[in-house]
């Protein structure tokens, strides 16, 4: 019997995680990776093992993603769906690859003692602690995809950590049980 249901992608949502360096992005993608069954795309990993980089920068100590690469190369697997993409950078996406946005949010004191233990320090630190306080991952997301997707999560603790991944893996299942997903 044919179903009324909207048709969702054929393997389940695609969620963004997205926010500050050190919040937390890589650590809840990959346990609700485990969660769901979702594939975990890091995307700066993705970047340096496809080489969809032009170059590296010295003052920043990163690669220069090349986002028109990139973006054409995740295409075909963003129309399939069930991707949880990790990455600091949410506008150059196309708006139509996702179904959530999550934007994980530090207290500034824990992030400072998050980046200064891997080493961030100078412009890098101080750039990554404004860019917390000021919230601009969090309004970056919210000009480029529409507001009702974009969920802000804290993630100071574990306890956070465990009780986001619980949060979304319940939306995950809303989703499959609200839509045809194959
Ligand atoms: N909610 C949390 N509670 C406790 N520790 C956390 C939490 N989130 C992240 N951490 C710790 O902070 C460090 C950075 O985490 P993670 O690499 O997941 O951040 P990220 O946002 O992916 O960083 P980047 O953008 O640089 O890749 C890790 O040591 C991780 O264990």
């Amino acid at each position: 019997m044919a179903s009324n249901r909207p048709t969702g992608r054929p393997r389940g949502p695609n969620i963004l995680v997205t926010g500050t360096p050190g919040c937390g992005k890589t650590s809840t993608s990959s346990m609700l990776a485990n969660a769901t069954g979702l594939r975990h795309i890091n995307v700066g990993e993705f970047v340096r093992t496809n080489e969809l980089h032009d170059g590296w920068d010295d003052e920043y100590s990163c690669y220069i993603v090349n986002e028109d690469k990139l973006c054409d190369e995740l295409e075909d697997t963003m129309c399939e769906g069930g991707n949880i993409v990790d990455y600091h950078i949410c506008e150059f996406f196309p708006e139509r690859w996702f179904d959530g946005v999550v934007v994980l949010q530090t207290d500034n004191s824990v992030l400072y003692e998050r980046l200064t233990a891997r080493g961030y320090s100078g412009r890098k630190l101080s750039e990554n602690m404004e860019c917390e306080i000021m919230q601009v991952v969090l309004e970056s997301a919210r000009e480029s995809y529409k507001p009702e997707i974009v969920m802000a999560m804290q993630s100071n603790t574990v306890e956070d950590m465990d009780r986001n991944v619980e949060t979304l893996k319940g939306w995950i299942d809303v989703y499959a049980r609200t839509r045809s997903v194959q």
